[in-house]
């Protein structure tokens, strides 16, 4: 694939790019100035993996080489490390007997920087160059004493947060900035480290950077922060961009007319979309692991606290809680491993090793902290997006990590029907990305769980279910104008929230409405009885599913992944939760439900108050004890000390007569209790089915309190929760 370069002055600054044919080897490569001189040390040549260069290295290397600030946008798997770990260990080489850092690599994440460490390190130990990594996991001072060491290392890459912190700290114990002989400073994953989070970092890096040096902004994707940069911090950089002509051939776009915003996917990457109800995602997640068994897939959900969910229950399957029941899940000799943002560093890393060291037959949950940039040694043969990820640019990252190098591989998106229905996928292609095709084949029906003849939730439960689907069905197509129009004075005025537009939703509908629901509900049922053999399980799927619907809430991408469309209740069913914690998303659920359900003149017949949800009794929620004997000890205790004052407070004198006033029908008297509404004599199915609604309300209001509370105890230092 063919580089394209835009200079500031829209001139090309190096020799001609790889083409067609073929591209150079390392050793070819010359700068633009001295064309017959060498750029590459020999030392450096017999210890590079490859021969023969990428597109993007034989673009990148001549200019970093030729002092040229450089602004690199190249699909992923490119080979954009070596584009510039190669000129980091030649200019180290160049620079070795000052005393002084001459490289500086930043990258967004932990498992980044240590992966370019370790493409780094055997290029550095051949050349006889020191190398440090910050990255956190030893005290900052340690850091900072290296840094000001009289032979500081030659070249530094961390991430953004202790790097700042420790190169401050090294300013002041040696009174001056380390990085002022810097000579190449390379931020990968540009636009992610110029994001928010990041930005105070970066900048306080930048302002104690030498003034004089070379930088290079690297990602498969750039945003408006990256040129932003490029204009302002850069001495005019020359852009490189590998693209595609829209006919998918490849081909040089005009030098100069970058097109930053459009996003390049491989072409061995097979993007494809299916329209899955989330109550649907995971039954369907589970046929298609086990259709494809002897794959290494990466499956990606938006928040922590899912992974740390569906890590814990197939962790309990596996250990015997679901009893056969487990094998509903993934097979059992599939590797199965987790990461996220909030795991101990240590245990992200083997748990990177472990899914990379499977020979087949792996599966790892992540959030999107491994969204960018890894390249998982042995690869990846498919990447599934179980949730919609935050951003376009995520979208194409999380694809990117399988499909590299012209190895074959496949990009899944799981799409709610809202989604798709609000346009999801044309947002992604108007940023140029390949249009997903419809997928179909093997492992994408329910059909193909493996049917043991159990089914854990009661017949009546299944109905329930399939009844909540069709239901949000029914939401999704109906046009809010006839709804209004059925609904007559009974629901006057606007309705709570328009529903997608009918011709979107009838498309996504009928696709998904195909697949026989009959059979999710093993994989559903196994989630729901699994909560209901240990409390701690339960409190995860609960705070999943909240962070969950606060995670959509956050998406960039709001106007199409708008949270009103959430199916609420099948979301909580994706979680095994019992009864849905009381918030104010779960109550307009509730009132939406009821308005759409008579505004589209259904039989109120076996009607949940949360449609896709099947609610057990609060009694028996109450009842489900943690496996954790100790645990529970302590649960039971503040238990029952809370009925005792309840108790002590019923019978004290004051109370007693202030009920005895209510029972006379005195002014003043006590509020009813809430477990014992009175009932009124002579009551309406309608009136009856608002007191049932408000009391369940009200319920839901109590768990989700002492929900939050339990959470805030737990949760000290609050971190980002979605990666
Ligand atoms: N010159 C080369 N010849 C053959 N393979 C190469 C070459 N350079 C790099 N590779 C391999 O290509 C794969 C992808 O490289 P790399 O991780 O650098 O891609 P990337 O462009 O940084 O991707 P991403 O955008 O996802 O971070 C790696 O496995 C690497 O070993």
């Amino acid at each position: 694939m063919p580089a394209r370069l835009g200079g500031g002055g829209g001139a090309p600054a190096c020799s001609p790019l790889g083409t067609a044919q073929g591209t150079p080897s390392f050793a070819s490569l010359r700068t633009s100035k001295g064309r017959d001189q060498k750029v590459l040390s020999t030392v450096l040549l017999q210890h590079l993996p490859f021969t023969s260069t990428t597109p993007v290295q034989a673009a990148v290397i001549p200019l970093l080489l030729s002092h040229k600030d450089v602004c690199v946008s190249a699909e992923t798997g490119s080979g954009k490390t070596l584009a510039f770990c190669v000129p980091a260990v030649e200019i180290a080489l160049n620079t070795r007997h000052e005393p002084n850092i001459a490289v500086l690599i930043l990258s967004p994440t932990r498992e980044l920087a240590s992966q370019t460490a370790a493409v780094i390190k055997p290029l550095l130990d051949a050349a006889q160059l020191s190398m440090a990594q910050l990255t956190g996991g030893k005290p900052v001072h340690a850091d900072a004493a290296a840094l000001a060491a009289r032979k500081p290392p030659n070249v530094l890459i961390g991430t953004p947060g202790r790097v700042a912190d420790a190169v401050q700290r090294a300013a002041q114990t040696n009174n001056k900035h380390v990085l002022r002989k810097l000579e190449l400073l390379v931020l990968d994953e540009a636009d992610r480290l110029l994001d928010l989070g990041f930005q105070k970092h970066v900048d306080a890096i930048l302002s104690v950077c030498n003034k004089q040096r070379r930088t290079g902004l690297f990602s498969a994707t750039q945003t408006e922060a990256v040129s932003a940069l490029a204009r302002s911090g850069m001495r005019n950089p020359t852009r490189v961009a590998l693209a595609r002509t829209p006919s998918g051939s490849k081909a040089a776009a005009a030098a100069a007319n970058t097109d930053s915003s459009k996003l390049a996917i491989p072409e061995s990457l097979t993007m494809q979309y299916a329209v899955v109800p989330h109550v649907g995602k995971w039954p369907l997640l589970c046929s298609y692991i086990r259709a494809h068994a002897n794959e290494k897939v990466l499956i990606y959900v938006l928040t922590c606290a899912s992974v740390r969910y569906y890590a814990a229950a197939i962790k309990a399957a596996r250990g015997g809680a679901a009893g056969a029941a487990a094998s509903r899940l993934f097979p059992a000799n599939t590797t199965f491993r987790w990461m996220h943002g909030k795991m101990p560093q240590s245990q992200r890393q083997r748990a990177l090793a472990e899914f990379e060291a499977a020979p087949s037959g792996a599966v790892l949950l992540c959030t999107d902290v491994a969204a960018r940039g890894l390249d998982f040694q042995g690869g990846v043969d498919r990447v599934v997006q179980l949730d919609a990820p935050k951003d376009i640019d995520t979208f194409v990252h999380r694809c990117g990590r399988c499909g590299r190098m012209g190895r074959p591989g496949t990009a899944l998106a799981m799409l709610a029907p809202h989604e798709v229905s609000r346009g999801f996928l044309d947002v992604i292609m108007a940023r140029g990305v390949t249009p997903p095709a419809p997928a179909g084949g093997s492992g994408l029906s329910y059909r193909t769980l493996p049917s043991d003849g159990g089914n854990d939730i009661a017949v009546a439960d299944t109905t329930a279910l399939a009844a909540g689907w069709e239901r949000f069905h029914a939401f999704s197509t109906l046009r809010a104008a006839d709804a209004r129009r059925r609904a007559g004075k009974e629901l006057a005025g606007k309705p709570p929230e328009s529903p997608p537009p009918i011709a979107y939703a009838e498309k996504a509908a009928t696709a998904w409405r195909s697949a026989d629901v009959r059979d999710a509900p093993q994989v559903l049922g196994t989630l729901r009885q699994l909560s209901a053999t240990d409390r701690s399980l339960m409190e995860l799927g609960v705070e999943a599913f909240v962070s969950q619907i606060k995670g959509y809430k956050e998406h960039a991408l709001q106007f199409v992944l708008r949270w009103k469309d959430l199916d609420v209740g099948g979301l909580a069913t994706s979680f095994g939760i019992l009864r849905a914690p009381a918030m104010p998303e779960v109550s307009l659920a509730v009132k939406w439900s009821k308005w759409w359900r008579v505004a589209s003149s259904a039989s109120e017949e076996g009607d949940a108050a949360l449609p896709g949800l099947v609610q057990a009794p609060a009694s028996d929620v109450a009842a489900i004890a943690y496996r954790d004997e100790a645990k529970e000890k302590a649960r039971l205790a503040t238990m029952h000390e809370k009925e005792r004052l309840k108790h002590d407070v019923a019978s004290s004198p004051a109370t007693a007569s202030a009920s005895s006033r209510a029972v006379a029908g005195g002014k003043g008297g006590a509020v009813p209790s809430k477990e014992e509404p009175p009932a009124p004599t002579r009551e309406t199915g309608a009136k009856r089915y608002k007191r049932e609604l408000q009391r369940d309300l009200e319920d839901l209001e109590d768990d989700y309190r002492e929900w939050k509370a339990s959470k805030r105890a737990k949760q000290k230092g609050k971190k980002n929760a979605f990666m």
